[in-house]
């Protein structure tokens, strides 16, 4: 099937999200940021998109670059990780198309990395050669072992590869870690980090991309007109648009309060992370009140430093999006 069109031309855009699992609480919460809502259907496994035809189709994480690849859903919700590895095999099974990552989305945070026995003395990643690698990445892992010049055996497992060493079936391993509390529990640690994932939002590569590897849009980007012809083109920039306000916002604060005029050369370079605040005088006197969006931590110190630099009132505010 046709990635560009799909089940031919559709008036709804379809995004896969994984049904259960560490993705999928944040990605619908995400989706919700953005004003989405759905009426769930009894298998819950689709959700109709009721304020905006948008909907979302609940799978196995792994299957979700192969539902973009076949048009069958236009995005997805997915670790980097996972389409990193499906667009590396893709690609070596002589595929042409990749896919394209739209958003990081700043959760689902961990890294792909090689660990190896405590008891390892490690020096150089020269001492991988002839050892067996245990990962459940063998694409990511086998492109980075060639492109190292570093001839190593790789050997597939779905799952529970950290105790692969203690069971005698690999030397070290290739997984994701996080805390490093399973390599610990195992007594391996990690000596090379190959990949930083985190949760993405990922759709069908352009067909004016060229690009090679897992292609990344930058923000803004007129988008999806050489990938639809349909409605979902609209639907899709719509979507991002959405996003690019949320994640911007996500750890933004509007920060309010009052304070006489003389006091806001003080108070000033203690917002050095606040777009330009808005100032207000207050009915008489020389009292003004002052809105401030700060996109950096807004901490208890912060605010006690403001405070005593002659703030007053202080409140901060959760801030839900932004439409510049
Ligand atoms: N320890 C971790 N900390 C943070 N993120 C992680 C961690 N482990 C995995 N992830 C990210 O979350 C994604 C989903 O992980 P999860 O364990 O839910 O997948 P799964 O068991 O393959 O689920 P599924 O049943 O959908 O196949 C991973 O592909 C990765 O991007
Ligand atoms: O560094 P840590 O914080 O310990 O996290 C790393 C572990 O998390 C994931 O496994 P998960 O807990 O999802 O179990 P599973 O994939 O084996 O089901 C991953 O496959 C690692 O085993
Ligand atoms: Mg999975």
């Amino acid at each position: 099937m046709n990635p560009k069109t799909g089940n031919g031309a559709r008036d709804r855009l379809r995004i896969a999200i994984q049904k259960s699992g560490r993705l999928a609480e944040p990605a619908r919460a995400l989706l919700t940021a953005c004003g989405l809502s759905w009426r769930e259907s009894r298998d819950r496994l689709f959700c109709y998109g009721e304020s905006l035809p948008v909907d979302l189709l609940l799978v196995r994480d792994d299957d979700i670059p192969g539902l973009i690849r076949d048009g069958v859903c236009d995005l997805g919700v997915v670790g980097r990780n996972v389409l990193l590895e499906q667009d590396i095999a893709l690609k070596a099974g002589g595929g042409s198309e990749a896919f394209r990552e739209w958003r990081p989305l700043g959760f689902g945070g961990c890294r792909l990395a090689i660990a190896v026995p405590e008891t390892w003395a490690w020096q150089s990643q020269a001492q991988l050669a002839g050892t067996r690698l245990a990962t459940s990445y063998p694409a990511i892992l086998r492109q980075w072992l060639d492109g190292q010049g570093i001839a190593a055996e790789v050997v597939e497992l779905s799952g529970s590869v950290e105790i692969a060493p203690r069971l005698g079936q690999a030397d070290a391993i290739c997984d994701l870690v996080s805390s490093g509390a399973t390599l610990a529990a195992n007594q391996l640690k990690p000596v090379m980090t190959l990949l930083e994932s985190e949760a993405v939002l990922a759709g069908p590569s352009s067909a004016t991309s060229g690009a090679s590897g897992l292609d990344q849009a930058t923000p803004r980007q007129p988008a999806f007109d050489g990938i639809w012809d349909d409605a979902r083109a609209g639907l899709a920039e719509l979507l991002l648009r959405r996003l690019d306000g949320v994640l911007r916002m996500r750890h933004s604060k509007l920060l309010m309060f009052q304070a006489s005029r003389e006091a806001i050369p003080s108070l000033l370079p203690l917002l050095p992370d606040a777009e330009a605040p808005t100032v207000m005088q207050i009915d008489g006197g020389d009292g003004l009140a002052l809105q401030a969006l700060c996109h950096g931590a807004v901490t208890w110190q912060r605010l006690e430093e403001l405070k005593r630099a002659g703030a007053r009132g202080l409140l901060v505010l959760p801030v839900e999006g932004m439409l510049a």
